[in-house]
């Protein structure tokens, strides 16, 4: 599928099950070098390099790739931090096919570059930059020297994407076999530029017996279980979403259950204020709009089991009246999106929801509304969004310019379509509806989470610059016909 993410350990794991399988170390690292000079060769004219070597594998990939970049006469200059007698295994024998100087790692080494190749530290990067790495980072930083980095840009942790200290901007970065959480996830994926996956050799069926459980979000994921309209098909057999409308910001459900629609959902009820019916029911004539006046005319729509979707949250307002709507659909056998103001009205108190949870039912909350809910969890996104979801029994989506969905049995994808346009008012009142749709249409919670979050990047996309969140549901049938002519 090559959707995979693996962490370090994992890369490890495949790596040492190659050389198991027969591809020696070397023939692994001679394939990685080799990847390396063939993404210079085609992204950059010959030029002056600079291949800068640390004192690992990542190095020994560097000395690959330099000794091709010469072979093919580019000028190469190859500086290393610390002694060649240094080097072990895989990365001394690079280095021995090496005949040119090694330099002392030192900023001149950049003096007339034109291309700086980051081979300082990969997978093994284990503490923050520091001494003469940190120093020609920021020199390269300084110029603003074109970089194409090995495996990662070094100082960038493979397991998060975090930051050890700094780290260079890579215009492309070369990484092998599979990608990390360090490319999809922010800031490594910002700093690594384009990424090019190239494959050395590590046999297939190695990813089948690692059973990795993280992915980047895409159709590959779970395009196979889209609910496209049958033929035989009619609007009740594709789902009845229930929107919970709010009395005064009625923007958020009104745009719910839009994307909701759009999204395949063969009937959508706004449940609203009395007072507003007239409003929403203009505002949407292909929804149907009933009169919710209190919690039991709210159980009383509930209670219709064809109503087989509920989104609670848009516009709603905080506190216990949206809280007993909430426990009521949880008391159902539902599926539904729990969003915005419903973090709030059960800020710190997550018992009540995790009792009744499963994961049919999806949590889109964003960082601020998380901590309300979790608290201040440690970790990576990937970690806080897996802990969430395995505390409250729910699929949990973290939305952010790198949004995670986790399923409580630690799955997790990270979805990296999404715009920055996206972050303007009503973006996620747009996801929430889009998830509940596709809910109702019989996606999992987790498939619906993934399915929903990249539709809403692609939509966003689509748009682009001067997107207002209206935009966004009108985007979508392109959007859609491009999954399906792609499928
Ligand atoms: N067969 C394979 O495993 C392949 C690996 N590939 C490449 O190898 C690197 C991983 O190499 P590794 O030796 O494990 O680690 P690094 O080269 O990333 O780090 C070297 C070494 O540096 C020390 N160190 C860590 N952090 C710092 C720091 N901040 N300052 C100074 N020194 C530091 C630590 O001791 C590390 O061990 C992987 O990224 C690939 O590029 C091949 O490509 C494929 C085969
Ligand atoms: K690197």
């Amino acid at each position: 599928m090559a959707d995979e993410l693996l962490t370090v350990a994992e890369m490890g794991r495949a790596d040492r099950a190659a050389m198991a399988a027969g591809v020696p170390g070397p023939v692994l690292m001679e394939r990685a070098g080799a990847a390396v000079a063939a993404a210079a060769l085609a992204r950059w004219s010959p030029c002056p390099v600079a291949v800068l070597c640390g004192p690992g594998n990542n190095g020994g990939d560097g000395f690959v790739a330099a000794h091709l970049l010469a072979e093919r006469g580019w000028p190469v200059r190859l500086a290393l931090l610390g002694e060649v007698a240094a080097l072990r295994g895989d990365a001394a024998w690079a280095a021995s096919g090496w005949t040119a100087p090694v330099e002392r790692l030192e900023t001149g080494v950049l003096d007339g570059a034109g291309l700086v190749i980051d081979a300082l530290f990969g997978a093994g990067l284990s503490r923050p930059l520091d001494g003469p790495a940190a120093d020609i980072v920021g020199e390269i930083g300084r110029r603003a020297l074109p970089l194409l980095a090995v495996d990662v840009p070094s100082g960038v942790r493979g397991d998060d994407g975090a930051v050890l200290g700094c780290a260079p901007r890579a215009d492309l970065t070369v990484t092998f076999h599979r990608r990390k959480p360090a490319h999809v996830l922010l800031p490594g994926r910002l700093l690594c530029g384009e990424v090019v996956l190239a494959d050395i050799g590590i046999p297939d069926g190695v990813v089948e017996a690692i059973a990795p459980r993280t992915w980047e979000n895409g159709p590959r994921l779970w395009g196979a279980r889209y609910p496209w309209p049958r033929p035989e098909g009619h609007k009740y057999s594709r789902g009845h979403a229930l929107v919970l409308g709010g009395a005064v910001m009625t923007g958020a459900a009104r745009l719910a259950a839009r994307a909701a629609l759009r999204a395949g959902a063969g009937l959508v009820t706004i449940a609203a204020p009395p007072e507003t019916v007239t409003l929403y029911a203009l505002s949407l004539p292909s929804a149907i709009v009933l009169p919710a006046p209190d919690g039991a005319a709210f159980e009383a729509l509930l209670d219709d089991p064809r109503r087989n979707a509920v989104l609670l949250g848009p516009g709603a307002g905080p506190g216990e009246a949206l809280a007993t709507r909430v426990l009521a659909a949880l008391a159902r056998d539902r599926s539904g999106v729990l969003d915005a103001d419903v973090f709030t009205s059960f800020a710190g108190g997550l018992e009540p929801l995790a009792l009744r949870l499963h994961d049919r039912w999806v949590l889109t909350p964003h960082d601020g509304e998380f901590v309300r809910l979790f608290g201040p969890l440690p970790g990576s996104r990937l970690d806080r969004a897996r802990a969430a979801a395995r505390a409250c029994g729910a699929v949990v989506l973290l939305k952010g310019a790198d949004t995670v969905v986790a399923h409580p049995d630690g799955r997790a994808a990270v979805t990296t379509n999404a715009p920055p346009d996206l972050a303007t008012a009503g973006s996620g009142d747009v996801l929430a509806g889009l998830i509940v749709g596709l809910l109702a249409q019989g996606m999992d919670g987790f498939d619906a989470a993934c399915a929903g979050a990249w539709l809403h990047g692609e939509a966003g996309r689509a748009v682009g610059p001067g997107l207002i969140a209206e935009d966004l549901p009108e985007a979508l049938p392109a959007v859609l016909r491009r999954l399906k002519a792609d499928a």
